[in-house]
């Protein structure tokens, strides 16, 4: 089989486009590309519940009460899903990341655009998703996609943006065309590293206001969290060789403002059940959707040991998630903590 350029079809053209995932944010990607006149398929693993979804035109697990673009196609049959599609998307969470593409990888066409939607780190081996996707689907192309982003505001056509980023620019051209609408712009980088970091670290940051929030902390703290968060976030980069500078769009200060700022964010949503005096495994299990920052905070507190990366706020909040300290000693310790310089990159540098 041949590659084929998409990039230069025009707007209006059917493409086949797959999108693996049947939670909230594939349904609502799934929506867009439907809406956009693409032979659209999403994949979902349980046969049952994408037949639900197809015949009663709405995920009432993960969207209730939206309805599903009327040309949308869901099936449980991965390989009728993506067979003969240019483009795949991929909202599956971390942990089954691999698995999904090393079982789809086999029925694609050589050069099929693969971009991940998944915000998160993998268990045990910090590789990102993009890195999974080019070692499970060798000779395809690959991107992310990640911006602010609520699967539910998108549904609801609030005015939204986000970041698609590749080395290759004509996948980005190519993904901006398919995903634009009147609601919805796409912007473009060729940081992948960098866009698909801030989107996993931002998910720790938004745990933290979300307990801040719980504790009755006012804007002030959610204001001095999210700003510290930043600069944690844009330091890290720095150390793994991503570009700080990217932690200023879309898919860094704009990601994480959205995230900690409102309970819509299912990690924001941990930290406050957690801030109420939950215990972690019951607030991931009340929640029941993908918290993806619960297994990043353990992954990024590891790596930013071995780095020697100050991070005072994801060392507080892996004290309160997995060591058992107590909230007020790990306040009492970042307050307490040296007051330095706030803002540590310069224009003239
Ligand atoms: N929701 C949002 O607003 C946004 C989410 N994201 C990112 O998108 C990714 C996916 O999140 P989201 O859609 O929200 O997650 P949800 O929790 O809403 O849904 C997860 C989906 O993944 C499926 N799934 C889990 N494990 C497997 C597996 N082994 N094989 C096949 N399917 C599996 C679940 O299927 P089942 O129901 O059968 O368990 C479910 O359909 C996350 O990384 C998240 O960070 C990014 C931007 C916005
Ligand atoms: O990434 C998101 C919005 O951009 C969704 O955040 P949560 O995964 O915390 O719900």
């Amino acid at each position: 089989m041949t590659q084929t350029d998409v990039s230069s079809s025009a707007p209006e053209s059917r493409l086949p486009i797959a999108i693996l995932g049947g939670g909230s944010f594939g349904t609502a990607v799934a929506n867009i590309v439907a809406g956009n006149g693409h032979d659209t398929r999403q994949w979902m693993r349980d046969p049952e519940r994408a037949a639900t979804c197809m015949a009663e035109r709405e995920n009432k697990r993960y969207l209730p009460g939206v309805p599903l673009h009327s040309d949308l196609q869901i099936t449980a049959d991965l390989e009728q899903a993506v067979r003969g599609c240019q483009i795949v998307f991929v909202a599956i969470p971390s942990q089954s990341f691999r698995e999904v593409v090393n079982r789809a990888a086999p029925m694609l066409d050589p050069g099929t655009m693969l971009i991940s939607l998944t915000k998160g780190v993998e268990h045990d081996s910090f590789h990102l998703m993009s890195d999974i996707l080019k070692e499970e689907a060798e000779g395809m192309r690959v991107g992310v996609l990640s911006g602010p982003n609520f699967a539910k505001e998108i549904v609801a056509g609030h005015y939204t943006a986000t970041v698609i980023a590749s080395e290759d620019e004509t996948l980005c051209a190519t993904i901006q065309k398919v995903l634009h609408s009147e609601t919805f712009r796409v912007y473009s980088s060729n940081d992948v590293f960098g866009v698909e970091l801030a989107g996993a670290l931002k998910n720790i940051y938004a745990i933290v206001t979300g307990m801040a929030v719980a504790l009755g902390r006012g804007q002030n703290t959610t204001s001095l969290l999210i700003t510290r968060a930043l600069a944690e976030m844009m330091r890290f980069a720095e150390a793994v060789g991503a570009d700080p500078m990217t932690f200023i769009g879309l898919a860094g200060v704009g990601d994480l403002i959205l995230t900690c700022s409102s309970d819509l964010s299912r990690n924001y949503r941990v930290g406050y059940l957690v801030g109420k005096g939950k215990k972690l495994d019951e607030a991931v299990t009340e929640i029941g959707q993908v918290a993806e920052g619960v297994n990043t905070v353990r992954l990024i507190k590891a790596k930013a040991d071995e780095l020697g990366v100050y991070m005072p706020l994801v060392s507080a909040i892996h004290a309160i998630l997995f060591e058992g300290t107590p909230i007020p000693t790990v306040i009492r310790e970042l307050m307490s903590g040296a007051q330095t310089f706030d803002v540590a990159y310069s224009a003239k540098s």
